[in-house]
């Protein structure tokens, strides 16, 4: 007798979503998780992030690799010559990784919201402490190992210019595990909103092992991208090309995280 158990061990179904995540990833209860909901009224603007603008330098002509990851697309940056700094961070962060979150409608999709608002999706810039530690994966088990920008997303009539580099490369990676080699000018100046206004406070990877690693700033101001744009997100596959399944079936309609308590962690913000 053969099952067909073609399932992930996590991700965003009925029988393996966020609720189910704690049964194998311990780290997924802990009190320092990510996403929490922004509540501008908690946020307190102390003198410590004032012109402490966060600062961030990216090449323009890069090579990247795009990845199906099963869990949505994520583009490998090889982070040389990028760094961030400033705001919260104490130390330079290289930039590791992005990809994005969404959902299958556009009235849900990122995992961040503020004053219980959700975006359609958000974008999640990684970059890891290499002034304090040796790799992205040793960083990852720190408490100041992470830093994720997370830019929220939202539906509007114009496509995203830069984004479309991207978005141009989803059809070769359908499947999970595919991959696609591009070297692409990619002006991550225009990823991010004109405002550098943000929300910052401590908390972890959205996605198991849910470690407690990342220091998040999110920003205010959402930049915009079209519906067409999500279309193409949601037409990724959470399965292999081998695993036969009908085309309608194994889309990756949605990859969020609900937001967690923020409990008693400081919630700060810099800029109005
Ligand atoms: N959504 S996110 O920005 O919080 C995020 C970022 C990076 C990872 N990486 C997964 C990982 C790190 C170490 C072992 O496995 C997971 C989630
Ligand atoms: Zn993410």
């Amino acid at each position: 007798l053969e099952i067909n158990t073609m399932s992930l061990d996590w991700g965003y179904t009925d029988d393996n979503g966020p609720s189910t995540w704690a049964e194998k990833y311990p780290l997924a209860a802990g009190a320092r998780q990510s996403p929490v909901d922004i509540d501008t009224s908690k946020a307190t603007s102390d003198n410590s992030l004032v012109d402490r603008e966060i600062d961030w330098s990216y090449p323009s002509n890069c090579s990247y690799r795009i990845v199906n990851t099963g869990y949505g697309w994520r583009v490998d940056t090889y982070g040389d010559d990028t760094a961030l700094s400033g705001g919260p961070l104490s130390e330079v962060y290289k930039l590791e990784q992005f990809h994005c979150h969404w959902g299958a409608t556009n009235d849900e999709g990122s995992e961040h919201t503020v004053d219980g608002k959700s975006y359609a999706a958000e974008l999640h810039l990684v970059h890891w402490n290499s002034e304090k530690y040796s790799s992205f994966k040793e960083a990852a088990s720190q408490p100041d190992g992470l830093a994720v920008l997370g830019v929220f997303m939202e539906i509007g009539n114009a496509d995203n210019a830069e984004l479309e580099k991207i978005i141009s490369l989803i059809p070769k990676i359908i499947h999970k595990g595919q991959d696609s080699q591009a070297s692409f000018d990619l002006d991550f100046g225009s990823l991010l909103p004109e405002s550098k206004h943000y929300w910052t406070y401590l908390g972890s990877l959205t996605t198991p092992p849910c470690n407690e690693c990342v220091i998040w700033t999110v920003f205010k101001e959402p930049i915009t991208i079209s519906e067409r744009q999500l279309e193409v997100f949601r037409s990724l596959k959470s399965v292999g090309e081998e695993d036969a399944i009908e085309p309608e079936e194994g889309k990756l309609v949605k990859n969020y995280r609900p937001p967690l308590p923020l409990g008693n962690r400081v919630l700060r913000e810099c800029g109005p």
